[in-house]
C-alpha cells in the first residue's frame, strides 16, 4: 500500500508512522490518537522535510512513555536540549490536561516545538556553519586539537542539512578522516542517517556509502539503541585516535566508507571549455577557483586527454614518492615529433624512462653539484656586475631604459657563459647578434607552442603553424650547431657545461647539441620572469631593499660562492617571490600506478598535474598567503606542507635541471642591483598574472631608479 503512496506525501509518511507506533505495543487508542494528532503536525515545510521527519518519528516513538513525569524527562532531554522549548509553558499544558488528555497534548505541543524548531535550526546551522568556517580557516584539529576538545561541534540530531553540510567540509579537507557522531537518541540517528545516505553520496560524489555503526572498540553495534545520550560531531583526523575524552560507551563512530568509485565518473570533470582554459592566458584563475570548489583535485578530460590537477599536498607528496628512478614527464609533443622526424635524440627534457635517466645522470654532474657551481659563480657574477653598469650608464645619461631588455641581454650572456665558456656578446651590449635571434625565437616557440600540444598528431603535423615550428627549430638547433664550432675554434675557454661534456664523451654529439639547445630555451624567459617578479615585489617594500644591502654588508664584502649562500635574507625573498609568482606554473607526471586520492581512484598512465601556484598560495598551509613576506622561509622547517609551498622548480628526480644556475643568476643580479639602486614602482597600477605557458606579468614592470 505504501508504494502506491506518493514517497514523502504527508500521507505517506503518516502511514509509515502507524506502522511504527503499531510495532511498538502502544495501545489502540493511542495509536488513534497519533493519527489524529497527526494532522496538525507542521511537517517543516521551511526545515528539511525529511530532517523533520526524523525528529517527529523519533519524538512520536517516545510517546509511549505514559505518564507525567517521563514524559517531563523525555521533553527535558530531547527538546529543552535542542530547541529551546518553553519548560514552563509545557508544564503547564500538563498540569492542565492532565495524564488523560496528555497524548492530544502532545502532539499539540510537538506542533509547537517544530514551528519553534524552524527558526532554532535555521540559526543552529548558521552557527555550526561558522564553527566549521572558523576551523576551515584555523586549520582542521589535529591530534593536540582533539585532545583539547577543539574539534568538537555539536550537533542537533535533526540537522541532517548540517550533518552534510559538516560532512561535506571535512571531507573536503581530510577525505579519508573517520567522522565520529555521536547523537541524542539513536533512533532518531538511525532515521537521519539512512536519509541522508543520498545525501551524503550527492554531496560527496560518490556512488554507494557503507555505513558502519561501531563502538569505541570497534564492536558492531545496533543502529537502533536506545543508549547514547550525546549530541556532538567531531573528526578524527587520522582515523587512529580514540575519543578517550567523551564518555566510554557514550558515542558512536560512523565511518564513512566510499566504495571504489571510478575516476571516469568523478563529479569533478571540468569541460572542453574549462580544459581550453587552462591552457589560456587565465590558467591560473581557473586552478584557485578549482581549487577553492575541489580543495584536493580536479580533473580536465577533453580532447582525448585527461589531467587530474591535485591541490592537496598530501597527494602530491604520494605522487612524488611513487614516481621512483624515472619520473614520467608530460609528452611535448611537438618537440618529440620533430625529433622523431629528423632522427634526433630526444634529450632531457622530451625523452622519458632509462634514456632520460642516463642523459639527465651526465648532466646533473655539470649542473648540480656544488663543484661545478662554484665553477660557474665568476662568470654569472662578472655578468651580473656587467648588467647594473649598463643600467648605471643609462641612468647617468638620462637616456630612456628598459629593465626588460637588459634583463634579457643578461639572462643570455650568463646561460651562454654557463653553456659554452665564453662572451656572446650580449653584454656588454653591442648590435643584436644570432642569440638575440634565438632568445626571440625560443619566445614565439613557447607562445605557439600549445596550440600543437593540444592537436592530435596527424592533424599537427599538417596544420600550417608546424611549418613555422620547424622552421623556428631548425633555426634554434643552426645557432648552437654554430656556437659549438665557435667553441672547437677557440684556444681558451672558461670552465664551462659544453667542455666538461665534450670532454667526458659520455653523450654523442646530436644529444649534446639537443641538450645544449634545450638549456638555452628553458634557461633564459624563465629567468628573465622570475627577476622581474622579485624586482617587482621589491620595489613595493623597500624595507626588504636595505634589508638586502645590510645583510651583504655584515658577511663581509668579498662574494664567493659559498658567501652568496650565507646571505639568507636574499634567498629567502627570492624563494617568497617564487612561491607567490611561481613562472612555471603548473608540472606534470604520468603516474605509473592507480592512485587513491579521496574516494576516486585515479587509474595508472593518466598525467597529474601539480599547480605551484595553487600550492604557494593555499590558505591551509600558510598564514596570509598573498603576501610578500620572506621572513616566513628564514626558519628552517622539515614540515611537508611548507615544503610544498615552495617548488617552482619542480620536485624529485625530474626537478629543474637548471635550478642552481637560475638561483644564482637571479641573486647575483639582485644583489647587485639593490646595492646599485633604490628602486619604487612608476605607477600604483596593480600588476596580475597572464599565462603565456609561463606565468608573467600583465603588465610591464615600470621602476624609478635613484642611486644609493
Ligand atoms: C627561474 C628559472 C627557472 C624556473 C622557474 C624553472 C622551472 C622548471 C620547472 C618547473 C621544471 C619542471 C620540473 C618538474 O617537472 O618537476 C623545469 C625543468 C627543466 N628546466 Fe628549468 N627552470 C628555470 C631555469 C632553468 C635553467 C636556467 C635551465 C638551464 C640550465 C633549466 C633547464 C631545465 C631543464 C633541462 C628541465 C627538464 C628537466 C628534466 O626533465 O629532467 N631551467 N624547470
Amino acid at each position: 500500500m505504501n508504494y502506491l503512496l506518493k514517497k514523502n506525501s504527508k500521507k505517506y509518511r503518516l502511514r509509515r508512522l502507524c506502522g511504527i507506533v503499531k510495532s511498538s505495543n502502544l495501545s489502540k487508542l493511542f495509536r488513534k490518537k497519533i493519527k489524529y494528532a497527526c494532522r496538525y503536525i507542521d511537517f517543516g515545510k521551511h526545515l528539511n522535510k525529511q530532517c523533520s521527519w526524523g525528529n517527529f518519528r523519533a519524538s512520536a516513538l517516545l510517546g509511549k512513555y505514559q505518564d507525567k513525569e517521563n514524559l517531563y524527562v523525555m521533553r527535558k532531554n530531547r527538546f529543552n536540549m535542542n530547541y529551546n522549548v518553553k519548560q514552563e509553558q509545557a508544564m503547564d499544558n500538563l498540569n492542565k490536561h492532565g495524564s488523560g488528555k496528555l497524548v492530544t497534548k502532545f502532539f499539540k505541543m510537538l506542533r509547537q516545538v517544530l514551528q519553534a524548531s524552524k527558526c532554532l535550526a535555521s540559526k543552529l546551522l548558521k552557527s555550526i556553519y561558522m564553527q566549521f568556517q572558523e576551523l576551515n580557516a584555523n586549520g582542521f584539529p589535529n591530534k593536540t586539537d582533539l585532545s583539547k576538545n577543539k574539534g568538537l561541534i555539536s550537533l542537533s540530531s535533526c540537522g541532517q542539512q548540517i550533518f552534510t553540510r559538516s560532512i561535506l567540509l571535512v571531507r573536503e579537507k581530510y577525505t579519508d578522516a573517520k567522522i565520529w557522531v555521536c547523537h541524542t537518541i539513536a533512533y532518531s540517528f538511525h532515521a537521519i542517517v539512512t536519509n541522508l545516505h543520498n545525501n551524503i553520496r550527492r554531496c560527496i560524489g560518490i556512488r554507494k556509502v557503507k555505513i558502519e555503526y561501531t563502538d569505541h572498540r570497534k564492536r558492531s553495534i545496533c543502529p537502533t539503541s536506545r543508549k547514547r545520550q550525546l549530541s556532538v560531531i567531531a573528526v578524527d583526523y587520522h582515523a587512529t585516535r580514540r575519543w578517550s575524552h567523551v564518555r566510554r560507551g557514550s558515542h558512536h563512530a560512523v565511518n564513512v566508507h566510499p566504495r571504489e568509485h571510478s575516476f571516469f565518473h568523478s563529479k569533478f570533470t571540468g569541460c572542453i571549455k574549462d580544459f581550453i582554459q587552462v591552457f589560456g592566458p587565465k590558467a591560473h584563475h581557473i586552478l584557485t577557483q578549482k581549487f577553492e570548489q575541489n580543495r584536493r583535485m580536479f580533473l580536465f578530460k577533453a580532447l582525448g586527454q585527461t589531467i587530474a590537477f591535485l591541490f592537496d599536498t598530501r597527494d602530491v607528496h604520494l605522487v612524488m614518492k611513487a614516481e621512483g628512478r624515472c619520473p614520467h614527464h608530460i609528452d611535448f609533443k611537438h618537440l618529440r615529433v620533430y625529433r622523431e622526424e629528423r632522427d634526433y635524440p630526444l634529450g632531457v627534457l622530451v625523452s622519458n624512462g632509462e634514456v632520460w635517466r642516463k642523459q639527465r645522470k651526465i648532466l646533473n654532474k655539470h649542473l648540480v653539484g656544488t663543484l661545478a657551481m662554484a665553477r660557474y659563480f665568476p662568470a654569472i657574477d662578472e655578468v651580473a656586475r656587467l648588467a647594473v653598469d649598463e643600467l648605471k650608464h643609462d641612468a647617468m645619461m638620462k637616456k630612456d631604459f628598459n629593465v626588460e631588455e637588459i634583463l634579457s641581454d643578461y639572462a643570455i650572456e650568463a646561460i651562454g657563459r654557463v653553456l659554452y665558456g665564453y662572451e656572446i656578446g650580449c653584454l656588454p651590449r653591442t648590435s643584436k647578434n644570432d642569440f638575440h635571434k634565438f632568445a626571440e625565437t625560443a619566445r614565439i616557440n613557447f607562445g605557439k607552442a600549445k596550440k600543437l600540444l593540444l592537436l592530435p598528431r596527424i592533424v599537427m603535423v599538417h596544420h600550417p603553424e608546424w611549418r613555422e615550428h620547424v622552421k623556428r627549430w631548425n633555426f634554434l638547433l643552426k645557432t648552437t650547431q654554430n656556437a659549438i664550432a665557435d667553441f672547437r675554434h677557440r684556444q681558451e675557454t672558461a670552465p664551462c657545461v659544453l667542455s666538461g661534456l665534450l670532454h667526458s664523451g659520455e653523450l654523442t654529439e646530436d644529444e649534446i647539441l639537443i641538450n645544449i639547445t634545450d638549456m638555452m630555451i628553458a634557461s633564459i624567459d624563465t629567468t628573465i620572469t622570475s627577476i622581474q617578479w622579485c624586482l617587482h615585489e621589491l620595489s613595493l617594500n623597500p624595507e626588504c631593499q636595505q634589508l638586502i644591502v645590510e645583510e651583504y654588508w655584515n658577511e663581509g664584502s668579498n662574494l664567493t660562492y659559498h658567501t652568496l649562500h650565507g646571505l639568507k635574507f636574499l634567498k629567502a625573498v627570492v624563494k617568497e617571490t617564487l612561491r607567490l609568482h611561481p613562472t612555471g606554473f603548473f608540472t606534470c607526471r604520468l603516474i605509473k600506478e592507480d592512485m587513491e586520492v579521496g574516494s576516486n581512484r585515479i587509474p595508472a598512465k593518466t598525467n597529474v598535474a601539480i599547480s605551484m601556484f595553487v600550492m604557494g598560495r593555499n590558505p591551509f598551509l600558510t598564514t596570509d598567503p598573498d603576501s610578500f613576506h620572506p621572513q616566513r622561509w628564514l626558519k628552517d622547517s622539515a614540515d611537508l606542507d611548507q615544503f610544498y609551498q615552495n617548488v617552482p622548480f619542480g620536485f624529485g628526480p625530474r626537478m629543474c635541471l637548471g635550478r642552481k644556475v637560475a638561483e644564482m643568476e637571479i641573486m647575483l643580479f639582485l644583489l647587485q642591483f639593490c646595492r646599485a639602486f633604490r628602486f619604487y614602482p612608476k605607477n600604483s597600477d596593480h600588476i596580475g598574472h597572464k599565462v603565456q605557458l609561463l606565468l608573467v606579468p600583465s603588465k610591464p614592470i615600470e621602476l624609478i631608479l635613484s642611486e644609493r
